[in-house]
């Protein structure tokens, strides 16, 4: 459902990113990883739209996208939740959940099942964004970024800066919503058992190239981290 080929990226003069090539199918979970500083934010900010890619191709759902402005991207179907989030700060959590609804067009009103994924909002709708641990605003952006009813979901580094339950439960919705089989999502990641728990293929990035991949069943996780480690 996610194509990309020959992909290179700029910021300025500088290329970040190069001829990378990428592909996601429908439904499955696929993991970036990678050390600090090689390229992987920049890959998210890629696919939607947020820097310079004058060479290659971004292909969704067979559409071509890579001359798109990111606005766009947003409404053929991608959700992106950011490194550090995004979260309004003095906005109260059930404001930021109805920014989310902004980018889908076909629906206004919140869909009250994003509780059932994360039920620690339902708790907390009028505090402010500000106000709540960086793990529940983690699980605000995530649900923020699903209420629009995405068909790609990107995240970055979800796992953060976050408590180990807490990533447990970001865990456990990434399975729950594999099983439902309408998303595909894109995660990029630097804690490898959280990945090799959640994902059904991952990639590693070194210096703006893809240097390894394969299925996440059947690698020997001493070979990924070879590849991470600092
Ligand atoms: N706005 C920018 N302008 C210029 N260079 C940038 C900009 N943002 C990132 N870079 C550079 O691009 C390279 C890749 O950065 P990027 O954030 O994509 O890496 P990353 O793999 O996501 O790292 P991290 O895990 O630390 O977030 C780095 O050398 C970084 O310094």
């Amino acid at each position: 459902m996610l194509d990309v080929s020959g992909l290179d990226a700029y910021y300025g003069d500088s290329i970040i990113l190069k001829n990378i090539s990428l592909r996601i199918k429908q439904g499955q979970v696929v993991c970036l990883l990678g050390r600090n500083g090689v390229g992987k934010t920049t890959f998210l900010k890629s696919i939607m739209g947020l820097v310079k890619t004058p060479n290659g191709s971004i292909m969704l759902d067979g559409t071509e996208i890579i001359k798109m402005p990111s606005y766009n991207r947003a409404l053929q179907g991608i959700g992106y939740v950011p490194q550090g989030r995004d979260i309004f700060p003095n906005l109260s959590v059930y404001e930021n959940l109805l920014l989310g609804l902004e980018r889908n067009k076909n629906n206004s009103t919140l869909d009250e099942s994003i509780y059932e994924l994360f039920p620690v909002l339902k708790t907390m709708l009028k505090r402010k964004g500000g106000d709540l641990s960086g793990g529940q605003q983690q699980q605000l952006a995530i649900a923020r970024a699903l209420v629009s009813i995405p068909k790609l979901l990107l995240l970055d580094e979800p796992t953060e800066g976050i408590q180990p339950s807490i990533i447990q439960e970001i865990a456990k919705v990434i399975k729950k919503l594999k099983s439902k089989g309408n998303i595909t999502m894109l995660i990029v990641e630097q804690y490898l058992e959280f990945v090799l728990e959640v994902a059904d293929y991952f990639y590693v990035m070194d210096k703006g190239c893809i240097v390894m991949e394969g299925n996440t069943k059947y690698v020997e996780p001493r070979q990924i981290q070879a590849k991470i480690a600092i």
